[in-house]
């Protein structure tokens, strides 16, 4: 059932302190910040410093590209990505527990060149974005916009290290100096054939890492599960949604949550949305932080995962969930890639 009780609405958090030298005002933010994560883990964010012009762009190409004709969408199939992951997939092609989402989409992540040392030994997820010949802007759009994300992103990480009582550069200093950046734009279909109907444009799931900075179009469809049931979490205009993943979960003991969310498009409009993931270095070991480890194991959850008990790096975890949202890749390219070596480990980490 779905709670539409508008007390049950996510906060909005007004994160401009973050950028500022203003400690007190910064402090408020992370308090803001420790009070929505451990009750849903799911808020908004304004003052990201996020030009609107760039999600404005962002969203026309993206709209053109959707446009076109499948086959030429398909010039950029992530088959033709290899392990690096990237490209695009046609609707029913991404899994949500094993079943087809109805959406289709692209996929990005950091662009690095063929003589980068972690594509040259043949790392998965690792490599160079494909870009579509087709809209012409679309890759400035994206580029444009991943990196003003991932700014806003390792703001927000400098107010989340406030909220845990660490030092603001906690998080740079031990998992995000070389973070695994993950960038998705996603087109769920206005119409869809009878046999769809009954489909999520995304299954409910949990995200994998640290932080999602979620932008959307104005048409909604982004559900989240709270202690109350589920809730909508509607575009609000200028703001962006922000989620907790499983490894900042597991870091926390689960004092931060990792929530269930889900997408079911009704509005009558195909709708785009843009969720960036701001991850821990794919070879750092994720060490729960030793004041909130946990001393017991819950019950299995929702998808019968705990990742409390997860140990390795966070690569071996990404590894092991984007297998399953694309077998027939997984099997091709990630049979024999799936761990990191030992001389890649993130030598400058340091628990606290
Ligand atoms: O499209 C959305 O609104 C959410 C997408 C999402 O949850 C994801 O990509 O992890
Ligand atoms: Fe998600």
């Amino acid at each position: 059932m779905m709670t539409r009780d508008p007390m049950l609405s996510l906060p909005v958090i007004d994160m401009t302190p973050l950028f500022g030298d203003d400690d007190k005002a910064r402090q408020q933010v992370a308090r803001a910040i420790d009070t929505a994560c451990r009750k849903v883990g799911f808020f908004y964010v304004v003052g990201h410093a996020i030009p609107s012009q760039c999600l404005t762009d962002l969203e026309a190409e993206s709209r053109a590209f959707f446009a076109l004709p499948l086959t030429e969408k398909m010039q950029v199939a992530m088959a033709r990505g290899g392990a690096a992951w990237r490209g695009y997939f046609p609707v029913g092609n991404e899994l949500t527990s094993g079943k087809p989402d109805n959406k289709e989409g692209l996929y990005f992540g950091s662009d690095l060149p063929n003589d980068h040392p972690r594509v040259r030994g043949g790392w998965p997820l690792h490599g160079a974005n494909l870009w579509p010949s087709k809209p012409a802007g679309l890759r400035n759009a994206v580029e444009t916009y991943m990196t003003a994300t991932t700014r806003a992103g390792q703001a927000l990480l400098e107010g989340i290290s406030l909220s845990l009582g660490l030092d603001r550069y906690y998080f740079l200093n031990t998992y995000t100096a070389n973070p695994t950046v993950l960038f998705r734009v996603f087109h769920y279909p206005a119409e869809m054939p009878e046999s769809w109907r009954e489909s999520w444009g995304a299954g409910a799931h949990c995200d994998y890492g640290l932080l999602t900075l979620l932008a959307q179009d104005r048409y909604g469809g982004l559900e989240v599960k709270t202690p109350n049931g589920w809730i909508q979490a509607p575009p609000i205009e200028g703001a962006l949604v922000c989620n907790i993943g499983d490894m900042l979960e597991r870091l926390t003991g689960g004092t931060y949550r990792s929530t269930l969310h889900r997408v079911m498009n009704r509005s009558g409009h195909d709708r785009l949305s843009f969720p960036l993931f701001l991850d821990p270095d794919f070879a750092a070991e994720i060490v729960p932080l030793p004041r909130l480890a946990r001393d017991h194991i819950d019950a299995p959850r929702w998808d019968g995962e705990d990742p409390h008990i997860f140990s390795g790096r966070y690569g071996d975890y990404l590894l092991s969930k984007v297998a399953k949202v694309f077998p027939t890749l997984g099997a091709d390219h990630l049979e024999h890639g799936t761990t990191v070596s030992p001389e890649h480990q993130n030598k400058d980490f340091q628990p606290q």
